[in-house]
């Protein structure tokens, strides 16, 4: 299991209007096999995990993966933590679907027949391999994100970080999308606005106005988001002046 540090982590961005703090500095040590984060909309929950393999650069404190500095090294923290995005379609780019499987394996496996029979093979993991030689335009919203998530995982990453990963889907896609999420062997940073999901992690990050404002075991953790944003409070209200 890697080791995730955030050092008095925060990232303020530049005006117009004025200069603006998303993440507050944020120190933190993430090691659970899965963690979920939640919040409101807008109150900073893909800016904290992003700042995990690099995707936004903190601009106080530093972020370290076992030690690791994410800003110094980030082309080595992205192959150990790879990230899904909530809409695949940021990340599939090839024509087929076996073709953007071999796009991620290119540099790990360099002759093309093993590449092509390699790419099959993670296909086949996602129940995917009937469609090695379709359009990735012509899948189901839940085809496409488990294309997403095995273009991602063919790298094997050690951490996989996924941003919304069922926010597109409906209940079916939703439920294959979890159970794949829940089956796999990777260490797991999951964003969510679905609290089912968020409940089965052992450890839940709340966001709220740019800061982490719970944490811990799932179940108390969603006890008190649910409970600020009946209060209407800042995590409900995605108060952060968006
Ligand atoms: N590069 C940037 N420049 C300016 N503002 C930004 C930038 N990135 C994020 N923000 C702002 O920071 C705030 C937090 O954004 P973030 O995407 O982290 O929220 P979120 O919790 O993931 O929201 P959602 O649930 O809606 O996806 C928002 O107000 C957003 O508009």
């Amino acid at each position: 299991m890697a080791l995730i540090r955030l050092d008095a982590a925060g990232v303020t961005v530049p005006g117009p209007p004025a200069e603006r703090t998303i993440l507050a500095p944020t120190t933190l040590e993430l090691a659970e096999r899965r963690i979920g984060v939640v919040g409101g909309n807008g109150s900073g929950k893909s800016t904290l995990v992003r700042l995990l393999n690099g995707l936004v650069t903190p601009t106080t404190g530093r972020v370290l993966l076992d030690d690791v500095d994410v800003a110094r090294r980030g082309a080595a923290v992205r192959r150990r933590v790879g990230f899904c995005f909530t809409d695949p379609s940021a990340q599939l780019v090839m024509p087929t679907c076996v073709e953007d499987v071999e796009l991620s394996l290119r540099r790990t496996v360099r002759d093309r027949a093993t590449r092509r029979a390699a790419a099959i093979d993670v296909l086949d993991r996602f129940g995917l391999a009937h469609l090695a030689d379709v359009s990735v335009h012509a899948l189901s919203g839940g085809q496409r994100q488990l294309l997403a998530l095995a273009g991602v995982l063919a790298t094997e990453p050690d951490v996989l970080v996924t941003d919304e990963p069922t926010t597109l889907l409906d209940l079916r896609n939703t439920r294959l999308v979890a159970a794949t999420l829940f089956d796999l062997d990777v260490q797991l940073v999951l964003v969510t606005h679905d609290l089912e999901l968020a409940a089965r992690c052992e450890r839940v990050l709340v966001v709220a106005d740019g800061a982490v404002v719970a944490d811990g075991p799932a179940e108390a953790s969603i006890a008190a988001y649910v409970a600020s944003v009946e209060a209407g409070g800042p995590a409900g209200a995605g108060g952060s002046g968006r």
